[in-house]
């Protein structure tokens, strides 16, 4: 076993809204510029435990987390630490596409103009940057003025990769990412992925098995808010060691 700081980390975390415990005692160390997946019946705690990993759950009236979470070794529960600085490091992409309604090029440029960045050449630079890492240069190059609404659901997901991309973060969170797509486009999306972890750590929350074993390096199994198993995908898909992962991954429940 490599010795390695662990990139994400959760340490007994706990979470509660309000009176439900929604997660139960989590333990996970996930190595850097690797894919891992988050799999498990709906309802299991898949989403609260990825948005953990940036705070999106901080302003859910009710909702209390116990335990540490750690970002490169550090507690991003702290006090001292900034929620928008913690975002620059990590990026999310959401199950719907959800570009702004605006230029593409605003769009992929948005974090940086929140950041009051205005050079004209960081801005071109940035955006055909992330617009090629994000596998839709070619696509909009001659249109990146035009409307982002005015594309395609596939190519708003990428473009809304490219927004995350571009304030450079160095962790991608990805809740159910391709499940709004079609087979292209969803294909589209897993071959970005697995190029990505070049440069990224990736967490993606998946329904889709088939999807899980072709993209992750890791995958977790989320049951009833515990985190049931976590192995090599390979592993875990050839030789489960719970019987409730064997029943998730032979699809007898789901
Ligand atoms: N804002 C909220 N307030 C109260 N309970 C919530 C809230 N969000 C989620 N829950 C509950 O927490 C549990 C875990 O939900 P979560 O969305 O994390 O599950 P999931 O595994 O991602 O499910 P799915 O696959 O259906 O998206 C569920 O029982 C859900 O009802």
């Amino acid at each position: 076993m490599s010795k390695k700081q662990p990139k994400l980390e959760a340490r007994d975390l706990n979470a509660y809204y309000g009176d439900f415990h929604a997660l139960k005692n989590i333990n996970i160390a996930m190595e850097e510029k690797n894919v891992t997946a988050f799999i498990g019946p709906s309802g299991c705690g898949k989403s609260t435990f990825l948005r953990l990993f940036n705070r999106m759950n901080d302003y859910i009236d009710g909702f209390k987390v116990e335990g540490n979470i750690l970002l490169d070794g550090n507690d991003i529960y702290q006090k001292d630490v900034r929620v928008d600085e913690l975002r620059k490091q990590v990026g999310m992409v959401f199950q719907k596409p959800n570009p702004f309604p605006k230029t593409i090029f605003e769009n992929v440029v948005y974090g940086l103009r929140i950041q009051g960045i205005k050079n004209k050449a960081v801005l071109e630079e940035t955006a055909e940057r992330s617009l090629r890492d994000a596998a839709l240069w070619d696509e909009v190059k001659d249109n990146l003025n035009k409307s982002a609404l005015a594309l395609s659901g596939g190519q708003q997901q990428r473009l809304c990769i490219a927004r995350a991309l571009a304030i450079s973060p160095s962790v991608i969170l990805m809740d159910e990412p391709a499940s709004a797509l079609d087979p292209i486009s969803t294909a589209k999306i897993e071959e970005l992925i697995y190029e990505l972890k070049n440069d990224y750590t990736i967490v993606i929350v998946t329904h889709n098995m088939q999807q899980a074993g072709r993209v992750s390096d890791y995958t977790a199994f989320f049951y009833m808010g515990e985190l049931v198993e976590f192995n090599k995908t390979k592993t875990m898909f050839t030789s489960p060691k719970d019987e409730r992962t064997q029943n998730y991954i032979t699809g007898r429940f789901g």
